[in-house]
């Protein structure tokens, strides 16, 4: 089904125009488009330039900057607003103003701002220095500067991102992300990468997030930074938390690259224009996640294959007592895991050792949650862990240990971190809303399901999240191979009857 524009997320765009139709205004629209927003375009600047040059700026009147915010802001109010070319101070006094009011009025708006300088033909796009855009920098939330732009912003002559980036962040800027396009990083066989460093301040505390593909060589990625910025516009106003808008950007950014390697092949001289393609959806276009939990188990081997011969998983039941687990051991399943919580350490040890010493009989695969150390002692046959506890389990210990081990993930950047660790299974959730466990902000839905399962190796994957039987279907139609449940087994009125139906289904 088509979305109608009333269902479209709405980004402005507030940059020049390039009449070569590469770069700026057009890259933006070309962007919006193929990622499924409607984009509004506010011209700051009609710029004469071609493939070899940049020949004047031309910037538009404020005023009439000032008519078209106003006639848009009630009829197509922006989720999301990118900023590109700014041409001059009056511009940016004028900018700063309007979102201001904007972001009194509407606290939602997230504002991105590529900060446009140098042409990559040469010559500059605008006078303005650093100190000229104090004023607007308070509005800010995403900065999106390459390695010269940050050096510019920064005031530093390194090429280190993590440098560049938490010196631009006292900019007072929330979310800064250096691109890495031009750098001349190696990889460990000595191949270029292109590696783009994200630094998002969360309150006190900052998170990074770091990328890295290898390098797509192309002289047709004129317009490839507008095109970052605006995709990156186009996920945020779709809802993806920022780390998810960053990796599908870079996702989006090298298939575009890669579309254009065969027209760069046959005009090599011919500085050509970035190519914007569709929704990235395959997966080796999808960066590697280069993260300290990535670093400390690169090498370990894979963990041990749940050894499904050629059928799928089924259902997977999640429950919290060893009542339940009598209740529904006898029931035919293949997987069933036992989520304690809220117990004392006593409790957890003798309940773990029962339910293991229940499930014994029964060919069905028993998963403990969180407690790896217990499930390591007494010898489960799984663990499964979730984001939060990733960081301080030691997977090698688990490994060496034969259990298997499956891990939660909410969306593209953690399932492609977890998948490189190579686990027993994949959970991706919450697929809907749940009132078993708060979820906000990682709701999945159907279509990103869709999306992640494209990413994924030959790991099984689970869904989890808001899965009852009347959403089941759409859920199995997607080629999960697992659909796990808590409240629609422990609160249907029949639990055996429940779990048949879902068995039925998923057949
Ligand atoms: C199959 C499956 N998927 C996800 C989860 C959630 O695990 P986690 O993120 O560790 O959250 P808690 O369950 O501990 O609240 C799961 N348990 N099982
Ligand atoms: C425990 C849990 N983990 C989730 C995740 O997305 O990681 S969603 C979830 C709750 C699942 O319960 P129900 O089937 O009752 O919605
Ligand atoms: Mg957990």
């Amino acid at each position: 089904m088509t979305k109608s524009v009333k269902e479209k997320p709405i980004v402005w765009t507030i940059s020049g125009s390039d009449c070569s139709g590469g770069a700026g205004i057009a890259a933006d629209i070309k962007t919006g488009h193929a990622l499924g927003v409607e984009v509004c375009h506010l011209i700051t600047a009609n710029t004469v330039q071609n493939a070899n040059r940049l020949v004047s700026i031309n910037p538009v009147a404020s005023e009439i900057l000032q008519q078209q915010a106003k006639v848009l802001i009630d009829d197509k109010p922006p989720s999301v607003i990118k900023i590109g070319l700014i041409a001059n101070l009056e511009q940016v006094k004028w900018l700063s103003e309007l979102l201001a009011g904007f972001k009194a009025k509407y606290s939602k708006i997230i504002v991105v701002f590529d900060p446009v300088g140098q042409a990559s033909v040469g010559g500059s796009f605008s006078a303005l220095q650093r100190e000229d855009l104090t004023l607007l920098f308070h509005y800010v939330d995403v900065i999106t500067p390459n390695l010269m732009e940050a050096q510019q912003l920064s005031n530093l002559s390194t090429l280190n991102p993590v440098e560049l980036a938490t010196k631009i962040a006292e900019l007072g800027i929330a979310s800064v992300i250096v691109k890495g396009g031009h750098s001349n990083v190696l990889d460990h066989d000595g191949l270029p990468v292109s590696g783009d460093y994200c630094l998002h301040r969360v309150e006190q505390s900052s998170i990074s997030y770091q990328l890295s593909s290898p390098r797509i060589n192309t002289s047709y990625s004129h317009g490839g930074g507008c095109s970052f910025a605006s995709a990156l516009a186009a996920f945020l106003a779709q809802g993806y938390l920022l780390r998810d808008a960053f990796t599908l950007t870079k996702a989006f950014i090298n298939q575009g690259l890669a579309k254009s390697v065969t027209t760069s092949m046959n005009k090599p001289d011919y500085y050509g224009a970035f190519e914007q393609t569709y929704w990235p959806d395959k997966a080796d276009f999808f960066p590697r996640i280069s993260s300290n939990l990535a670093e400390k188990h690169q090498g370990l081997p894979p963990f041990p294959s749940l050894a499904l011969t050629d059928k799928k998983l089924g259902l997977y039941p999640v429950v919290d007592s060893l009542y339940w687990l009598k209740r529904i051991l006898p029931l035919g399943l293949d997987i069933i895991q036992l989520r304690l919580k809220n117990k004392t350490d006593s409790e957890l040890e003798q309940l773990i050792i029962a339910a293991i010493a229940i499930s014994q009989p029964y060919k069905t695969r028993l998963f403990i949650n969180d407690y790896w150390q217990l499930a390591i002692k007494h010898r489960a046959y799984g663990v499964h862990i979730g984001q939060e506890d990733l960081q301080d389990a030691d997977l090698t210990k688990i490994q060496q240990s034969g259990l298997r081990l499956g891990i939660s993930t909410h969306g593209c950047y953690e399932f492609l971190l977890a998948q490189q660790l190579q686990p027993s299974y994949l959970a991706i959730g919450a697929i809907f809303s749940t009132k078993t466990k708060n979820m906000s902000g990682q709701i999945q839905g159907v279509e990103n399901l869709q999306h992640l399962l494209k990413l994924a190796s030959n790991i099984p994957v689970v869904a989890i999240g808001g899965i009852n039987h009347q959403r089941a279907e759409r859920v199995w139609q997607t080629g999960v191979d697992s659909i796990a449940v808590v409240t629609a087994v422990t609160e249907s009125e029949n639990a055996e009857i429940a779990v048949k139906q879902f068995q039925h289904l998923m057949q």
